[in-house]
């Protein structure tokens, strides 16, 4: 499992760092790695002997770095510019070697250059970009030449992963020690390209907790529920799926097969649209309510459930349970109107998935700026999992651990996407996996059949649906 550290963590670790070594040690090595990386991208494109190299330079230590990196390729024959943004407090030693092995400075962006070395600020970065910053950002970004980010892109905020202005869209970003929120999560991970990490001599001085953690397939695989020799169908977990309506019969449907696909040895259906379910899946059994549907480990309840007294009813038996109970959508809607957040406090386990709008309805305001910030805050509110739905996925625990899926896709934007990631992340809570497991466990291999349907062509939620088992396929292996 990847991490990511905040800014004052990363601060802290280098200061503890750098007592024990060298002074610029550690700038050093970060500029070593990073023109490492620079030549490769140059080695495939033409070689570094001769190409255009524009360096952007601010007047911290991020500008430092590029500079002594810029130095490192003039070593090697490259054409190296350096655009200081304030001439006056550019880093004086990264400066004066860049002159001496040959790189120079200008005052415009050239019309063309073979690699763009972005160095205007980064972790050291306060609110968007000032305006010179800013027009030089949406200046290059005419350019299109390959950009590197050093540490992080220019423009986004570290530790939230907000872009709140004007910011570098990076093809590679080379970053420092570890990764930062912004490299993975909110609207900054889509500027920060491919990420690098230099090993700089972190690893032992960083004690903090990350701020972020990011599975990959070998945590879901060893977290995935699987039976045994002396597995049966009960022992393997029973999911109740109480979605859908007579409205929305396709709720149900899509629901239900995210819960097939899941680890359980069956699956029961309660509600109105059991005529359909048992058409469509002949191995789930059903009924028509919460209250006449045998015993089940988890529930998921809320998709298409509409938000009449009878749907009321059934979202108040699930809750009642002393069972893992997943809510989205109406659920949601009906149980909170609003103000009654705290009505889902309960000792169970209790995951909720909602997208902005539900997240808006639960928590009273929007997610804002601090995704991560804002789904830990509402999940110690309300005791749950919180599973805030976007393209970085967060999944936020009430003592305030924050997980990101890294597997999102835009393809999962589409309508009923989210009842078959409800069934699927039902049917792990059922298999017995944590919530918190279930939720990115869930969220990871949803992510996955998404980009495998849209493979195929536009994507719809039973194309997703259909992919989930394929996808668990390989994983799973
Ligand atoms: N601290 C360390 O041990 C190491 C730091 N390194 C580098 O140092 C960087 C941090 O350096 P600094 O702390 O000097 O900070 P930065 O260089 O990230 O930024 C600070 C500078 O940017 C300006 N600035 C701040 N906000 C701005 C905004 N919104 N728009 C335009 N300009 C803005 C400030 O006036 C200041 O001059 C890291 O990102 C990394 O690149 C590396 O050399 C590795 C070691």
């Amino acid at each position: 499992m990847r991490q990511a550290w905040r800014v004052a963590d990363v601060r802290s670790a280098e200061k503890a760092l750098m007592a024990t070594v060298p002074e610029g040690a550690l700038m050093q090595r970060a500029a070593a790695g990073l023109a490492r990386r620079c030549a490769l991208m140059l080695g495939a494109h033409g070689g570094v002997y001769g190409a255009r190299v524009l360096l952007l330079v601010g007047s911290g230590d991020n500008g430092g770095d590029t500079l002594f990196a810029g130095a490192r390729l003039a070593a090697r024959g490259a054409q190296v510019s350096a655009l200081l943004l304030d001439p006056d407090r550019a880093h004086p030693g990264g400066l004066r070697e860049l002159r001496r092995l040959g790189g120079r400075t200008v005052h415009d962006l050239p019309e063309r250059c073979d690699l763009v070395l972005d160095g205007i600020v980064g972790i050291g970065a306060s609110g968007s970009l000032r305006p010179r910053a800013a027009e030089l950002v949406a200046a290059l970004a005419e350019r299109r030449a390959p950009v590197v980010a050093v540490d992080v892109p220019s423009g986004v905020a570290v530790d939230t992963g907000d872009v709140p202005g004007a910011a570098v869209t990076a093809d590679v970003t080379v970053t420092f020690g570890c990764l930062k929120p912004a490299h993975v999560v909110g609207p900054a991970a889509a500027h920060a390209g491919i990420v690098d990490v230099v090993d700089i001599g972190l690893g032992a001085t960083l004690r903090a907790d990350p701020a972020v953690r990011i599975p990959d397939a070998a945590d879901i695989a060893a977290w995935w529920p699987r039976p045994g020799p002396a597995s049966d169908k009960y022992s393997r977990g029973v999911v109740g799926v109480a979605t859908g309506s007579a409205t929305y019969p396709g709720a149900a449907l899509l629901s239900v097969s995210g819960a097939l696909a899941g680890p359980v040895g069956m699956v029961r259906y309660a509600g109105s649209a059991r005529d359909d379910v048992v058409r469509a899946h002949p191995s789930v059994v059903t009924a028509d309510r919460v209250s006449d549907a045998g015993r089940v480990q988890a529930w998921v309840c809320g998709s298409g459930l509409g938000t009449d007294e009878t749907a009321r009813t059934e979202v108040r038996g699930v809750l009642a349970s002393p069972l893992p109970v997943l809510l989205d959508a109406d659920a949601l809607t009906l149980l909170v109107d609003g103000r009654h957040a705290e009505d889902l406090r309960r000792n169970a386990p209790l995951v909720v998935t909602p997208h902005d709008g539900e997240f808006r309805r639960l928590a009273g305001e929007a997610p804002g700026a601090d995704r991560m910030g804002a789904a830990c805050k509402l999940a110690a509110w309300i005791n749950a999992v919180v599973l805030l739905k976007g393209d970085r996925t967060v999944v936020a625990t009430p003592s305030g651990q924050v997980f990101v899926n890294p597997t999102g896709s835009p393809a999962l934007a589409t309508a009923g996407s989210g009842d078959v990631l409800a069934g699927l992340l039902g049917s792990l809570l059922a298999g017995g996996l944590p919530a918190e497991r279930a939720a990115v466990a869930a969220a990871f291999v949803h992510g996955l059949a998404g980009r495998r349907a849209a493979e195929r062509g536009p994507v719809t939620s039973a194309d997703v649906a259909a992919q989930l088992r394929p996808a668990l396929a390989e994983l799973l292996g």
